[in-house]
């Protein structure tokens, strides 16, 4: 394809997006490598300066899991959802809050853009209570399992981020709540892009991960299509792995309440923001309602 046919390929959604309110998750997975960080971080921005109002979400559950390390503590996955012991959120706290949130912001920065980094405790930005007892099941045995400091998220208040993308901000937002009582909960990353997609009844919600979208069971082919009823399916026939699992939920509850379309994509292929947004073909997982 010649250059121009490239760009001018470009212009209808370039059009399209002007004005609408696009929530990046960016995965923990997706953001190892700093090379892979900042071009993700450079999409993000040719967005904004193409008139989207980007708001990006982010996580850290494999910066957190080796800190947990470093300081003799195991990580313990329920469903997809970190244990949260009292030490385990201060780490949480501090990886996430302390330092991935301040390098994107930092990142934007230098990629000339103005970001605004923020937890869920900001501005009442996402409201959690304490998640309930999960049942597991070990070993045949039905267990019910306390996760500790993890939040379920109640509500999520948009109006700051609504001040910002007005003012020409990139919010950046941690997934760490607060509770009726000021406390701070650990929230899974992708759940809270979601929730926030919908708050801001989002034009669309894009989770970048580190696999190049849904996968069926042997791992073998990606879905480039999955309506509801289909990741549903999906999930019940055991497809759908820890880590998987809350994305394919957040992304299902996202179209079901009023998001226009969400995209699962590979966020370690070099510049899949702007192939997913800006072509015919796009790229990875599209979860649609029907
Ligand atoms: N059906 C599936 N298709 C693709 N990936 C899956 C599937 N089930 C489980 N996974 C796992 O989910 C992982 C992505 O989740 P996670 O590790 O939490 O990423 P992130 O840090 O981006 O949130 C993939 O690397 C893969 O191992
Ligand atoms: C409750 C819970 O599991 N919180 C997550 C928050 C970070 C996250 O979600 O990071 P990724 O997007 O990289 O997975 C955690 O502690 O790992």
């Amino acid at each position: 394809m010649k250059r121009e046919d490239v760009l001018m390929e470009a212009l209808p959604y370039i059009q399209q997006f002007h004005n609408k309110t696009i929530v990046i998750k960016l995965g923990g997975h997706a953001m190892v490598d700093p090379v892979v960080l900042e071009n993700a971080i450079r999409d993000a921005v040719l967005l904004h300066y193409v008139g989207i109002r980007v708001v990006l979400v982010h996580g850290g559950g494999p910066e957190i899991s080796e800190k947990m390390k470093q300081m003799g503590k195991e990580s313990v996955f329920v469903g997809g959802l970190r244990v949260t012991d009292t030490e385990t959120l201060e780490i949480a706290q501090m990886v996430l809050v302390g330092k991935i949130n301040a390098n994107i912001v930092s990142l934007i920065a230098k990629c000339g853009a103005r970001g605004v980094g923020l937890s869920g405790s900001d501005g009442n930005l996402i409201l959690a209570r304490k998640m309930e007892l999960q049942k597991v099941n070990v070993g045949g045995v039905q267990k019910e399992v306390d996760l500790g400091h993890v939040g379920e998220i109640e509500q999520i208040d948009p109006a700051l981020l609504n001040t910002l993308l007005d003012t020409g901000y990139i919010p950046v937002i941690a997934p760490i709540a607060i509770d009726r009582q000021g406390g701070n909960l650990n929230i899974n990353a992708d759940t809270a892009a979601g929730d926030i997609a919908i708050a801001l009844k989002a034009f669309k919600l894009i989770n970048m991960t580190d696999v190049d979208g849904v996968m069926d069971k042997g791992r073998t082919k990606v879905y480039r299509k999955l309506t509801v009823r289909e990741a549903i399916d999906l999930q019940k026939s055991g497809a759908i792995g820890e880590g998987m699992i809350p994305k394919v939920q957040s992304v299902m509850k996202a179209v079901e309440n009023g998001v226009g379309y969400a995209h699962i994509i590979n966020g370690n292929t070099e510049h899949n923001l702007v192939l997913e947004l800006f072509t015919h073909d796009g790229v990875g997982t599209m979860i649609s309602l029907s």
